[in-house]
């Protein structure tokens, strides 16, 4: 248990690479001290892989003798939606009805999900269950959050980051300010799926009334940017399903539900699939050979004589990866994960330095200006102790940049000069960097200040 909290802490430094230091020394002999790279990474955010943080804690992977097999594709997924309409209870019925068609995985009682893990210990964490289990096609993780302000706080700063999800609306209420709270956050940090559980179906008796939350659900929907006409709407009671009445409401629906989700949420290409991108830690210049930066690859794969694009705090050119390099060994390729060393072609030691970021051509563009969703850290989590105002300038750490940022409220904003945001509030925000750095978006980030973190953002549009 203690080691599932600690994987879910998010200021855990969680990736601290000592062979890092490794492999830059493969190609020169000075190398950045890791503790140095270890408090950047600290400070940027990392997404949990919850597949690996969870497996050997619940589900099958324990019970196939605590190693979480890697048969099935994985993603990860969670219950959104108003409070009350059951998003725990539908949480829990899917473990039991998955559990008793299979004859294997683990039952979740209610009060197992909702008494979810607390934490007073510094830094941002989410209270949140998490939950595994698999269909035919897939193996999932799902998150249920027990409050509104978690939901909130999960889906900014990725605590358990979510591939797709189902909206849980209430057949007898409708769909209410925190079902349009949800999606409208869900589409700015990246989902575009979502798969509609109208619940509580026992409680209504007239069709007219099913069918008028559906129609509402389409158009909410379309308004936020999913396809409101196709995406699958299923209609029955999660109470039912788990205290095992009722199965045409109950347990049949949601066996339908798990259907849906397995054929209309779409796999995340993995990071091996996207675009190759590595964000720059150091730069090394070797006698006869050239230069040389080092860092870990992010995403995608690169072969030795590609051509790269070089990006951010000003810069922005191609050239050629000449050599990779990794452990004292020279490679053809290097992939996701990797610590490497990259010899580029007729580049200059000058012209390149931490926090740019060498990608694929066309993948990444150099950005100053773009809207973000952020999160400001209470007093408790390590945060500030008053709240900030209108052009409020703390330092943005994004990959391996940290830049100062011009915080400034989205236009249209009612007293923007009067705005205060108080820590603990979840925030949308306009940031202007100093220089150009290389981000998309759906890119994370924390705000620092004063060497301590103060908030946490996602990218939601690029603006200039
Ligand atoms: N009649 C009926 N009640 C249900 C159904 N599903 C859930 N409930 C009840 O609705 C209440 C709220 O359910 P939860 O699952 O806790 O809802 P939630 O969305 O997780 O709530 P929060 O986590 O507080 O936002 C509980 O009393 C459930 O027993 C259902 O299908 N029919
Ligand atoms: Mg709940």
């Amino acid at each position: 248990m203690l080691a599932t909290r600690q994987a879910l802490r998010l200021t855990a430094n969680r990736q601290l690479a000592p062979s890092l230091a490794a492999s830059a020394r493969s190609f020169s002999a000075v190398a950045r001290p890791v503790s140095q790279i270890a408090a950047v990474r600290a400070a940027a955010p990392r997404v949990a892989v919850l597949g690996r943080a969870l497996g050997p804690v619940r589900g099958y992977a324990a019970e196939a003798g605590g190693k979480y097999e890697r048969k099935l594709p994985h993603m990860n997924i969670g219950t959104i939606g108003h409070v009350d309409h059951g998003k725990t209870t539908l949480s829990a019925a899917i473990t039991k009805v998955l559990a008793e068609a299979q004859g294997k995985g683990k039952v979740l009682a209610y009060d197992q999900i909702d008494k979810a893990p607390e934490e007073k210990a510094r830094g941002i964490t989410i209270a949140t269950a998490h939950l595994e289990y698999e269909t035919a096609n897939r193996h999932y993780a799902h998150v249920d959050c027990p409050g509104h302000a978690d939901y909130i706080k999960n889906m900014i700063t990725g605590a358990a980051q979510m591939d797709g999800g189902i909206i849980v609306v209430s057949a007898s209420d409708g769909q209410m300010p925190q079902t349009r709270e949800h999606l409208l956050l869900a589409r700015q940090v990246g989902i575009k799926k979502l798969v509609v559980y109208i619940n509580k179906v026992d409680q209504v008796d007239d069709p007219e009334m099913l069918e008028l939350v559906e129609m509402e659900m389409r158009d909410l929907l379309s308004t936020y940017g999913f396809d409101g006409e196709n995406t699958p709407i299923v209609k029955g009671s999660a109470l039912a399903a788990l205290e095992d009445r009722d199965p045409t409401i109950g347990k049949d629906t949601i066996i339908e539900l798990m259907k849906e989700v397995d054929a209309w949420l779409d796999q995340p290409p993995r990071d091996l699939d996207k675009p190759f991108l590595m964000p720059v830690e150091d730069v090394f210049s070797i006698q006869g050979r050239g230069t040389v930066v080092t860092g870990r690859v992010e995403r995608g794969t690169i072969t030795k004589g590609s051509e790269i694009e070089i990006i951010g705090m000003g810069a922005s050119f191609k050239t050629t990866l000449t050599g990779i390099e990794m452990f004292h060994k020279e490679l053809e390729r290097g992939e996701a994960g990797d610590n490497m060393g990259a010899l580029l072609r007729g580049v200059k030691r000058e012209q390149i330095k931490r926090g740019m970021v060498i990608a694929a051509p066309g993948t990444i563009k150099p950005v100053k200006k773009f809207e973000a969703q952020c999160y400001i850290l209470t007093k408790e989590e390590g945060g500030r102790y008053t709240p900030f105002m209108n052009n409020y300038r703390p330092q943005l750490f994004a990959r391996t940049c940290d830049i100062t940022v011009a915080i400034t409220f989205p236009e249209g904003t009612e007293n923007a000069d009067e705005k205060m945001v108080m820590p603990g509030d979840q925030v949308s925000v306009v940031c202007e960097l100093v220089h150009e750095v290389g981000i998309n978006e759906g890119d994370r980030f924390t705000l620092r200040e004063g060497g301590k973190t103060v908030g946490t953002g996602v990218v939601s549009k690029i603006m200039a």
